[in-house]
């Protein structure tokens, strides 16, 4: 078991990656719950929602809430949905609601519980390997059709219980997102991890101890940012590297229709050719295409509006005034977050669909 603690200026909390978590999930919990909602997806409810209620329900209350799995479930109505169940079953102040599942139920359940009476305490349980990216640092989030993640708040949990047993049953669209953003965490820390993360194939079965391995260096590279710049003012802002164009394709195509590591990782592609024409970087394009290629990632998009992208990108969190903000890389290791003018991008943009093939 592997033990990260993250401090920032206003909390503290510990993340926990080991084996046979859910198991023992009552053992991890502080006893003063006395009612808890543990809010998760049918797909994760059917693994293992029971499991965490049997642990549970010997020592105090426990409630489930299932919403549909995927991104389209991070929605105003199944936000009201989750406050009138977590009224219904009598949550109070001193109540904890479980978030069980990928990012999709982080977001969505930390936001239930960063609202709901002024703010309950919850826990992330992650299932899948993009959550070793969304569960830690505190941003919860539900989307608006205009844009990904544009209702939100900063909202750290109690506690982050990663059980690494979860992610040997996930399906193969789920590995390809995950890694997606274990490669993002590559690209903007360093070149040694990197390259090991490059090797790996993900069409054969994942060797336990690399995926723990990449998923705690993930870990790492988040904490350390997050610990400096919780609220994104400065620096957290290269944990966006790939999200710019990413969040604008998620949502000009509808959430759901690609997954968002899928997103990111088309994003991550763009970001580097932008680097490559406004900081004269010399950064690895064509060993991360073959990568995401031989790994199944859909590099190719159906036709979209140039124009329809770049005003969605205008709606993510970094831009000013209108002005698209993207983060580049003048090299591996070494981001920057740079405004990037109208007429550049839609330049930049339209070659690199063209390139795509879109
Ligand atoms: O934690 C962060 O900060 C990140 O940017 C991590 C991203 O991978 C994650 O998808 C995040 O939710 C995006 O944040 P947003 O502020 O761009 O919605």
């Amino acid at each position: 078991m592997h033990k990260q603690t993250i401090k920032t200026s206003t909390n503290q909390y510990d993340v926990v990656v080991g084996k046979d978590i859910i198991n023992h999930i009552d053992q991890y919990l502080p006893r003063k719950y006395k009612n808890i909602l543990v809010i998760t997806d049918a797909e994760v409810h059917s693994l293992y929602a029971d499991k965490v209620v049997r642990h549970l329900s010997a020592v105090t209350k426990v409630h489930v809430s299932v919403v549909p799995a995927g991104e389209s479930s991070k929605s105003i109505n199944q936000y009201y949905q989750l406050l009138t169940d977590a009224i219904n079953y009598q949550l109070d102040r001193k109540s904890l609601i479980i978030a069980l599942g990928g990012g999709m139920i982080g977001d969505l359940a930390g936001f239930v519980a960063s609202t709901y009476m002024r703010g309950i305490d919850f826990i992330q349980v992650p299932t899948t390997i993009l959550a070793h990216d969304s569960s830690v640092g505190g941003k919860v989030a539900i989307n608006h059709p205009e844009g990904k993640n544009l209702i939100g708040s900063f909202y750290p949990p109690q506690a982050v219980l990663y059980d690494i047993d979860t992610l040997h049953s996930l399906p193969e669209k789920e590995i390809r997102s995950g890694y997606a953003e274990v490669v993002k965490h590559g690209f903007i820390s360093n070149e040694d991890y990197l390259s090991d993360i490059l090797k790996i194939d993900l069409t054969k079965a994942l060797q336990p101890q690399i995926l723990s391995d990449h998923i705690q260096k993930g870990i790492a590279v988040k904490a350390s940012i997050v610990e400096q710049d919780e609220k994104e003012s400065n620096i957290r802002k290269f944990l966006n590297f790939g999200h710019t164009l990413g969040h604008a394709i998620e949502s000009e195509l509808g959430y759901g229709r690609i997954t968002h590591g899928e997103a990111v990782a088309i994003g991550m592609l763009f970001a580097i050719r932008v680097s490559e024409d406004k900081l004269a970087s010399n950064l690895p394009f064509n060993e991360l295409f073959q990568w995401l290629s031989s790994n199944n990632y859909p590099l190719t998009l159906p036709p979209l509006s140039v124009d329809d992208l770049i005003n969605r990108m205008k709606k993510d969190k970094k831009s000013e005034n209108a002005q698209v903000q993207m983060v580049l890389l003048k090299e591996i290791g070494n981001p920057i977050a740079m405004n990037v003018d109208d007429g550049e991008l839609t330049g930049l943009l339209e070659k690199f669909l063209r390139e795509l093939g879109s």
